[in-house]
């Protein structure tokens, strides 16, 4: 672990190109360093290992360190060494690097603006990816039987042609029999070769692609009930599109590198060796002559292939940029447009597209002189292998077919070794993305919905304790929230937390729903540890919830009723939604309670979306109600609505109520007033009132804001 300060001037460069400045200057810091790429995002920096091997990354740290230390002295010193690589260089770079940044933190000493610590990548786990094989283990092996059947009569095809050529140039020489009668047999035998090849083709690839889906299905299910586990201290630590991104885009990058690797990686591998056995059966001379000339040819197309890959990977990065740039927009586009924006965003958008064709163009330039060398060079072999077999044939020492069949062997080689050399990229990636995967598959939540498995046997009285709870939020440790805090809410009462915003009260109902735990003390219910308690059973029967910006599904009112308690009855629901006044307006809709609400509940109203809500948390008939600043986004008239629902709603249950405007509390049977994390005052209205403390100033403030 090792701590990235980014500076200002560096936010907006894209990853490698950022500047940072390791706290160590150990070279083999920053080697581990190159390995990480940042992008800054709204709320911070992500940090993401990507694949890259060892030359791109001393390539990237050189260029970083002759990029910055050229811009520093108006010259280009270090251009030569860009070209030379090694581990001398890399050293070079490294020491350079780390020169260039310490130079770079006296300039930007005053913006330094974030320090970021950065989690070792995470590892792939074969036994992880076993489990998954494991169910589909016959279908596999059958795809690699038949993958591997298909690559050794793909070997056979070479030697068969030349045959087939050995016979035309024989009935020339010899003509004797039929033309037809010569080549039937060599034809046929051919054509059930490349017939059965490709039976095996088509069932392997069936097969694999069975698996593969099966085991990406099987992944993304198993994700994403890992992620659903996990406590909400991971959610506050990680963004929701990153998590996405491992349900979609990691797993599909695995899948097809597996599905790839498994099929072509065999194939490749196998022929190869087969077909250089072949070749060298055929004339050893021309195989040496190929030995020296292929993998030359092979490496350079590799080398330059892996530097259009870098660009496409780029080009498609720009792409993503500006599908993010339109993505926030459109999801946005209510703000966007209460501030006149388009504009503004329509330049950003056309900003990014342009880059991204550019960057396109340049890849298309890329891959055209790409291919046009590479059939420049392939034809060059075949003619150089046609010259010197020619030359053979010639001295009687290789016969017009086997001539034949070395050519096409030899073209068979060189696909074979360029699919290697591109596997080899493909699996560092597959792996990469499988790593990524792995790491949320095998997290162990903190709070598990398990958790103590208990169920009281006694019916609830719903008194709660909170006792002693100091606690800290798991990623601001350092900042303690609640201090020694205690506080009861006594069965069928209702208890009010006030006090100055961001002082904890919202966190105190957190505690209860156990979305944390205590990092000291305990919360109690009816006497009971929660954290011996059924977490389903505490969340789904035990505590209503509703908070001041209720999230709805963009499904029917009457599936988001009856996501507080899936078997209800659509009487039930009904009931449900007269408790909390919705019954009227939602009947008051052509489609009544099968009006569908939008994504989060865009179609509705605030005070009918709170009355939903309210209408969802009652219809489990919670033992506990927990309200955090339930009406507090509400105008006035949908405030008296919703606060009358509230009113019946609470009867008869413990109540906690959060709540910034004084007025809705005054009713109830205890106000405490928070402060410093702990409770300061308490006790009713009327007492506090009289006491002339902190509550009396808040009442005053509220007051003297209100005559504003
Ligand atoms: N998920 C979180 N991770 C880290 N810190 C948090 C998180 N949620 C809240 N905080 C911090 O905890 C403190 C208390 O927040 P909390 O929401 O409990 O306050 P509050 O009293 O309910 O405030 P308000 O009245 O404004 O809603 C704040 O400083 C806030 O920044």
């Amino acid at each position: 672990m090792f701590q990235i300060i980014c500076s200002k001037a560096s936010i907006a460069a894209p990853v490698r190109s950022l500047s940072l400045y390791p706290r160590c200057s150990k070279t083999a810091d920053i080697w581990k360093l190159s390995r990480w790429y940042v992008s800054p995002g709204s709320t911070g920096y992500s940090f993401s290992r990507q694949p890259g091997n060892a030359v791109s990354r001393i390539w990237g740290l050189t260029q970083i360190a002759v990029r910055q230390s050229a811009s520093r002295t108006s010259k280009q010193p270090g251009v030569a060494l860009k070209f030379i690589l090694g581990p001398a260089v890399l050293t070079v770079s490294a020491r350079l690097f780390c020169h260039v940044a310490h130079c770079e933190e006296d300039v930007n000493n005053n913006n330094l603006v974030d320090v970021v610590s950065t989690k070792p990548a995470p590892e792939f786990k074969w036994h992880i990816l076993w489990e998954f094989v494991k169910p589909h283990l016959f279908a596999l092996i059958g795809a690699v039987v038949l993958a591997f059947g298909a690559a050794i009569l793909n070997i056979q095809i070479p030697l068969m042609l030349g045959d087939l050529v050995n016979v035309v140039a024989r009935y020339l020489r010899e003509h004797t029999g039929t033309f037809v009668h010569e080549i039937q047999g060599p034809a046929l035998k051919l054509l059930a070769l490349y017939g059965a090849q490709g039976l095996l083709t088509t069932g392997y690839i069936i097969l694999l692609s069975q698996v593969g889906e099966r085991v990406a299905a099987d992944m993304r299910k198993t994700l994403f009930a890992s992620l659903l586990r996990q406590d909400v201290a991971f959610f506050d630590a990680n963004k929701t599109g990153q998590l996405v991104n491992r349900l979609t885009a990691d797993i599909q990058e695995f899948k097809s590198s597996f599905k790839l690797v498994i099929s072509q990686g065999l194939r490749s591998v196998t022929q190869t060796v087969g077909c250089f056995v072949s070749l060298y059966v055929l004339s050893p001379k021309l195989t040496g002559l190929t030995v020296i000339v292929l993998p030359c040819l092979v490496g350079a197309g590799a080398l330059i292939g892996s530097f259009l890959r870098k660009l496409s990977r780029l080009a498609q990065e720009q792409v993503a940029k500006a599908t993010g740039v339109a993505d926030e927009a459109l999801g946005n586009v209510r703000t966007v447009k209460a501030f006149a924006m388009e504009e503004r965003e329509l330049r950003s958008f056309a900003y990014e597209v342009d880059k991204s064709s550019e960057m396109n163009e340049n890849l298309g330039t890329g891959i055209a002189v790409f291919q046009g060398l590479s059939n420049i060079a392939l034809n060059c072999i075949v003619l150089g292998t046609i010259f010197a077999g020619g030359s053979l044939i010639s001295q009687n020492e290789m016969s017009p077919g086997d001539l034949m069949s070395f050519l096409v062997a030899s073209q068979t080689v060189q696909r074979s070794m360029a699919s290697i050399s591109i596997l080899f990229g493909q699996m560092v990636r597959g792996t990469s993305a499988g790593a990524r995967v792995f790491e949320y598959l095998v997290l162990k939540p903190t709070i598990t919905l398990a958790g103590g498995g208990r169920i009281p046997y006694h019916s609830l009285t719903g008194r709660v304790d909170f006792m002693d709870i100091s606690f800290s939020y798991p990623t601001r440790p350092g900042h303690q929230i609640l201090n020694k805090f205690n506080l009861t809410l006594p069965p069928c009462k209702t208890v009010a937390i006030v006090g100055e915003s961001g002082g904890g009260k919202s966190t105190v109902a957190s505690l209860l729903e156990r979305f944390y735990d205590p990092t000291s003390g305990v919360v109690m219910l009816d006497g009971l540890d929660i954290r011996t308690l059924d977490l389903t059973w505490l969340r789904g029967q035990v505590i209503g919830f509703i908070n001041q910006e209720p999230v709805l599904f963009g499904s029917s009112i009457m599936e988001n009723i009856r996501f507080g308690k899936p078997e209800a009855t659509d009487a039930e629901v009904i009931n449900a939604a007269k408790q909390a006044n919705a019954h009227r307006f939602i009947t008051s809709f052509p489609d009544g309670y099968n009006t569908v609400v939008g994504e989060r509940g865009v179609t509705l109203s605030g005070g009918q979306k709170q009355r939903v809500a309210i209408a969802r948390a009652l219809i489990k008939n919670p033992s506990i109600l927990v309200l955090d600043e339930a009406t507090s986004a509400l105008d006035a008239e949908s405030e008296r609505v919703v606060q009358e629902a509230l009113d019946k709603a609470t009867r008869g249950r413990t109540v906690l109520i959060i709540a910034h405007r004084l007025s809705t509390i005054q009713g109830a049977d205890l106000i405490c007033v928070m402060s410093n994390g702990r409770i300061v005052e308490a006790g009713t209205h009327l007492e506090l009132l009289s006491k002339g403390g902190l509550y009396s100033d808040l009442i005053r403030r509220q007051r003297a804001e209100g005559q504003k």
